[in-house]
Order: C-alpha cells, then sequence, then structure tokens
C-alpha cells in the first residue's frame, strides 16, 4: 500500500473556510494528486476529486454519512433521522418516498404552480423601483412547493416560512452567526411541520392522494411503522427546503443571461435543447454545494491506498464538475460543451453522483432542472427587465456562493 500524499499544514480548518469552493482542487494540483490527507477540526481526513474519484465514493453502501457533516450543518441540511443518514436497505427504502414524488407529471404540475405565481407577480414587478430577484425567486418557489406538497400557506405566513427556509440555506456552509440563525429558524419551521404532519394524521386536514405532505405523513418504513413525528417532520422540510435552495440556479441563471446575451437570444425561440444545455452548464459552473462527506462502512483499496473502516473522506463537487479531464476549458461558461456530455454520473455531480434510487445521489435533482429551465423560460420569454449596476460578483470563499447584490432588476415588462 502507498501513502496518501498529506497537505503540510497541521490542521486546514482555517483554509478550508478561507478558500471555500475552491480549497480540495488547488492541493490536488499542487500535489498532482486526486487524493490528499489533511486534518479538519483537527481530526484526519482524505479529500478527493474527479470522476473515479467519485466512482468509489458512489460504490453503493461503501460510506455512510452518519457522522461525516459537522451537526451545524447536518441539522440546517438533510438533519438526523433522514434518508440521508440512513444505510442499505432502509435508505434504499426511505429514498423510494421521495423518488415517489418526481414522477414527469408531479414535477410538470410544480413547475405549472411556480410559472403561475411567477406571471402574477410580474404586473406587481412593473410598478416597483428596484426588485431584489433571488429573494422574490425564494419566495415564489416556497409558494409553489408547499401548494404542490398540500399545504397552501397563507399570505401572512408565506413570507415567515420563506424567511427560515432561506436561513437555513444560507446557513449551512457558514461558522458563527450566519450558522446560528438558521438553527434559530429552522426550531419554529420544524414546529409548523410536526404541527402539519399532527393535523394530517388525525384528519383535521385533508389533501389529495399522493402529494407530498400525504406520502410523507403515511410513510412506513421497513418495520412496518409510521415514521415518528419529530422524523417526518424532517423528512417533510427535505422536500421543501432544497425546493426553495433552487432559487440560487435561478439567480445565476440571471447572471449567465446577463454575463452572456447571445444565450438570452437562443433560449427565446421555442427550441428546448439549447435550454436543456444552459441549465445543465449553469449547475456545472457556478458553485453551490461544493463537497460531500462520508464515512468508509467496509474498508477497501483504491489506487494502491488503502481506506479503514470509519475513515472521514470528502469529495469535491465542484472541483470535479471543473476539472479539465473532463471538462475543456472548465472555468468557461459554455452550454454547448453538454451536446457532447458522455451522460456520466460521476463527471457532473453538481447534486451528487452515482444513481438516484440506489446511492444518496439528490433525491430532487430533475425538480431543480425542470424548475431552472422554467425560470429561464420566463425571464427570457414573458418579460423584459434592465440589470442596473450593482455587485454582482461571487466569492468562491463564501459558501452557499450567491452574487453579492442578489441580482437586481428593474424596469420590468410583461410580454
Ligand atoms: C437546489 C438544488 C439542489 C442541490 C444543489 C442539491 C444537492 C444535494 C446534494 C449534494 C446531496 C447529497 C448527495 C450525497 O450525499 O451524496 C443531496 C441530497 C438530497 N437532496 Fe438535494 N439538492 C438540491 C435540490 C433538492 C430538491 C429540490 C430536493 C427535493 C425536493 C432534494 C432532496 C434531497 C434529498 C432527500 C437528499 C438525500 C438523498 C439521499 O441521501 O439518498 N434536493 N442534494
Amino acid at each position: 500500500m502507498s501513502a496518501i500524499p498529506r497537505e503540510m499544514s497541521l490542521d486546514s480548518t482555517g483554509a478550508m473556510l478561507r478558500e471555500g469552493y475552491t480549497f480540495i482542487s488547488t492541493r490536488c494540483e499542487r500535489l498532482q494528486s486526486d487524493i490528499f490527507e489533511t486534518r479538519i477540526m483537527l481530526a484526519k481526513a482524505i479529500c478527493m476529486m474527479g470522476a473515479e474519484a467519485a466512482r468509489e465514493f458512489y460504490e453503493p453502501d461503501r460510506f455512510t454519512r452518519k457522522q461525516a457533516l459537522p451537526k451545524s450543518a447536518l441539522w440546517l441540511l438533510q438533519d438526523q433521522g433522514s434518508a440521508q443518514v440512513l444505510g442499505g436497505a432502509a435508505h434504499r427504502h426511505r429514498k423510494q418516498m421521495f423518488m415517489s414524488l418526481m414522477t414527469p407529471a408531479s414535477i410538470g404540475h410544480l413547475s405549472d404552480l411556480v410559472a403561475e405565481e411567477w406571471r402574477s407577480r410580474i404586473a406587481r414587478w412593473q410598478g416597483r423601483d428596484e426588485i431584489v430577484l433571488h429573494q422574490e425567486v425564494e419566495d415564489i418557489l416556497c409558494r409553489s412547493v408547499c401548494r404542490w406538497a398540500g399545504i397552501p400557506l397563507t399570505e401572512s405566513e408565506s413570507p415567515t416560512r420563506t424567511r427560515e427556509f432561506a436561513a437555513m440555506i444560507d446557513g449551512a456552509g457558514a461558522v458563527g452567526p450566519r450558522n446560528w440563525r438558521g438553527l434559530l429558524l429552522r426550531r419554529r419551521t420544524e414546529r409548523w411541520a410536526r404541527d402539519v404532519v399532527d393535523r394530517l394524521r388525525s384528519g383535521e386536514t385533508t389533501t389529495s392522494d399522493g402529494v407530498a405532505a400525504q406520502v410523507v405523513s403515511r410513510h412506513r418504513d421497513l418495520d412496518g411503522k409510521l415514521l415518528d413525528i419529530p422524523t417526518a417532520a424532517v423528512e417533510l422540510i427535505n422536500v421543501l427546503r432544497p425546493t426553495v435552495a433552487v432559487a440560487r440556479y435561478i439567480t445565476f441563471g440571471a447572471l449567465a443571461l446577463h454575463d452572456h446575451p447571445e444565450w438570452r437570444e437562443r433560449l427565446q425561440t421555442n427550441d428546448d435543447e439549447p435550454l436543456e444545455f444552459f441549465v445543465q452548464e449553469l449547475r456545472r459552473y457556478y458553485p453551490f454545494f461544493p463537497v460531500v462527506a462520508g464515512r468508509v462502512l467496509q474498508e477497501f483499496d483504491w489506487r494502491g491506498h488503502r481506506f479503514g473502516q470509519g475513515q472521514w473522506v470528502i469529495l469535491d463537487l465542484y472541483g470535479t464538475n471543473h476539472d479539465p479531464r473532463s471538462w475543456q476549458e472548465p472555468h468557461r461558461f459554455r452550454p454547448e460543451r453538454f451536446r457532447h456530455w458522455d451522460g456520466s454520473p460521476y463527471n457532473f455531480i453538481p447534486q451528487g453522483g452515482g444513481d438516484h434510487f440506489a446511492d444518496h445521489r439528490c433525491a430532487g435533482e430533475w425538480i431543480a432542472i425542470e424548475l431552472v429551465k422554467t425560470a429561464m423560460r420566463l425571464l427570457t420569454r414573458e418579460m423584459t427587465y434592465r440589470v442596473p449596476a450593482q455587485d454582482l460578483r461571487v466569492d468562491l470563499s463564501r459558501v452557499p456562493a450567491i452574487p453579492n447584490s442578489r441580482f437586481l432588476i428593474d424596469h420590468v415588462q410583461g410580454l
């Protein structure tokens, strides 16, 4: 067995926080290796990147996500008790619950609700001086996904729920006040979601068949028992919160349209092929989830290195999506590259890799793709707007990243 190249510093936590999305890939380049060992929060960690590393990482049942993330991040993301921290048959069974919501008809319905909500806002935006697109889109997605899930929000509770989901998303990659705010607001969402499940189970409220709130509150684990109420609430939040998070890709989409106006013209036609390429390139190019982490369940060897049981491994998603071995000129935004993409589940992994059903790959990837497409159609085909002077820089040390100004628009006109 050969030794894994080692990062020289005693502990890399500070560097990781300072460098954010590029922390792993810069070191891999410097060490001329897809893998290196370091210490993060004083614990030994193996960092990896690239399609081959992703293939190892997504070998079914090789890793667990248990104790792989700092608790402060886990609580704001999938949380304890969720599908993500399950393994083997229990994971696949719970994952099926999420995947049953991902039929084309169901995703199409969510898209229609988003488009309807968005169109109703265009009229309101027309009369306003300046709109913060990112905040508006978060609110549109929050209202739409709650309606789709069978829990329509009243006018007065919708801003509260949006604020809570947004704080969880924004706080997940942070240390300190941004994270604490997310944790504080999450407590309120949890109380609300538990109440939703409780009322559905008691028959106090009803929904139509097959909607997310009903599916989650009626789901039984492999032992035949209903999920306990806190776990059902966590899983309901795991449908709603990440759908609101799609706003980040939509905001990056608006930025890409601004920076590459030739693509606005291409997307204005009714041909959906350029739209497909544009949305995939958005998810490849812009930073969102930097990494995923796991702990080795069963010892294995890769490239002459031994991975012992319990070993902490961090896979670089952003770096893999920008790996020059898979992507020519990876730091250029070139949607047409997707015409020749080989479709590998390991070289393009903005929402994780492997198989949606058998592995931990994101359950909501098809929702994300469809909603970003819907939003790009709306931005290019159903409205015009001006992009005033603002700070559009994207700081790669801030996780999750977002244009500094959150993308301001004005002079909105419906078409
Ligand atoms: C906004 C865009 C999104 C991004 C960037 C994203 C990213 C991710 C990532 C990186 C993972 C972890 C993969 C792993 O552990 O290997 C994940 C898991 C997951 N995501 Fe997403 N996600 C998004 C949207 C969604 C949506 C819309 C939903 C549901 C409606 C969703 C539900 C889930 C669930 C349930 C898991 C756990 C899957 C499992 O452990 O098997 N996500 N997501």
